[in-house]
């Protein structure tokens, strides 16, 4: 179908207003917000190789990472863009220690979401040209309006999620979002800048045959992820599976939520809570995952049931197909007996 006949994602927007709790419009125009800023980063991350945005800036964030420009690039970017915007009273993101306040121009803190995100998601894959993303979860503030934000704002259970999306920087570029109503995705036309309607009611399949995780970590997982890995390595049934791993989480996640598949990143013994951030990376994977029929979990609980104590902690995370998920905890439960 061509481009120009499909819906575009503002169309979608307003049509789907009254999906959204306290509909104010101010949702959708923070997730307009969002496009704008996502065009942006779009913009350089398809001309990386050509301008001084590769390579590290010589910083590191509070998770002792080494930041991209990349990663700083697009951190900014999302944060005027949404500050001048006046929508939200707070951001959280993976390159700032702490949270962002949002007084508003006029110093009243009156704005009512806040918006917990990964600028770059798949950093390690910046400088070689593989797809990264960018990860956002939008939080209704608890806080009384009129009032600076608190931590409290931000450390809300997974479940209280507003919205939650990602952007893909693929082969296209991509939108794929969350209201609590279905998923949809959407795929950017640069030559008309316009995002359409290509992905309508995503459904994550029940079942794959596929796993993600990086094997190099094998020898520190635990024994119900070994015992996994091995059933998926099994020549019985439909398996063995396949085995995919891009290194860019919203990319691995993408592909398992359409051919159906499951993303591992298990604990290991140097890091007992795995890698992942479970507020501006699982949370709003989880909500996307669930939205569209799949499953995402830490080996035993419910990822979006879990009550976030710090802005940057991990968690394992286990996102993907929901029989696959089933067995993954079903391994883990046998190895605890
Ligand atoms: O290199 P590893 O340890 O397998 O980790 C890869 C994972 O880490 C991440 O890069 C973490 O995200 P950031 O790039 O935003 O820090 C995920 O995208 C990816 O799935
Ligand atoms: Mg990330
Ligand atoms: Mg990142």
């Amino acid at each position: 179908m061509k481009s120009n006949t499909r819906k575009t994602l503002d169309e979608f927007i307003i049509e789907r207003q009254d999906d959204f709790q306290y509909s104010t419009g101010e949702l959708s125009r923070l997730l307009n917000s969002i496009l704008l800023a996502a065009r942006v980063v779009s913009y350089k991350v398809r001309k990386a190789g050509l301008i001084d945005i590769i390579g590290a800036v010589g910083t590191t964030n509070v998770q002792g990472e080494d930041q991209q420009k990349l990663d700083l690039y697009a951190h900014n970017i999302f944060v005027e863009t949404l500050v001048n915007r006046e929508i939200v009273c707070g951001i959280a993101s993976e390159e700032n220690d702490n949270f962002i306040t949002i007084q508003g121009l006029d110093q009243s803190h009156n704005n009512k979401y806040v918006v917990l995100m990964d600028p770059l998601d798949g950093s390690s894959n910046i400088d070689v040209n593989v797809s990264v993303g960018t990860i956002f979860s939008v939080y209704h503030r608890i806080s009384p309006v009129g009032t600076p934000v608190t931590m409290e704002d931000f450390l809300q259970p997974g479940v209280n999620q507003a919205a939650a999306g990602y952007i893909l920087y693929g082969t296209s570029t991509m939108i794929v979002y969350t209201t609590g109503f279905g998923v949809n995705g959407f795929t950017l036309n640069s030559a008309i800048g316009s995002f359409y309607l290509s992905h309508p009611d995503m459904k994550c399949p029940e079942d794959g045959n596929v796993y993600s995780v990086n094997e190099g970590n094998y020898v520190h997982f635990p024994r119900g992820i070994k015992n996994y890995i091995k059933y998926c390595q099994e020549e019985k049934e439909n398996r063995p599976y396949t085995s995919r791993y891009i290194g860019s989480l919203v990319s691995d996640c993408h592909r398992n939520l359409i051919r159906g598949g499951v993303y591992l990143y298990p604990s290991t013994l140097k890091t007992p809570n795995g890698k992942l951030r479970l507020l501006y990376e699982c949370n709003p994977m989880a909500f996307i995952t669930e939205q569209a029929g799949g499953r995402a979990s830490d080996g035993n609980r419910r990822i979006l049931e879990l009550t976030p104590t710090e802005l940057h902690q991990r968690t394992p995370f286990y996102c993907g197909s929901k029989n696959m998920i089933d067995k993954i905890e079903e391994f883990i439960a046998n190895e605890e007996k």
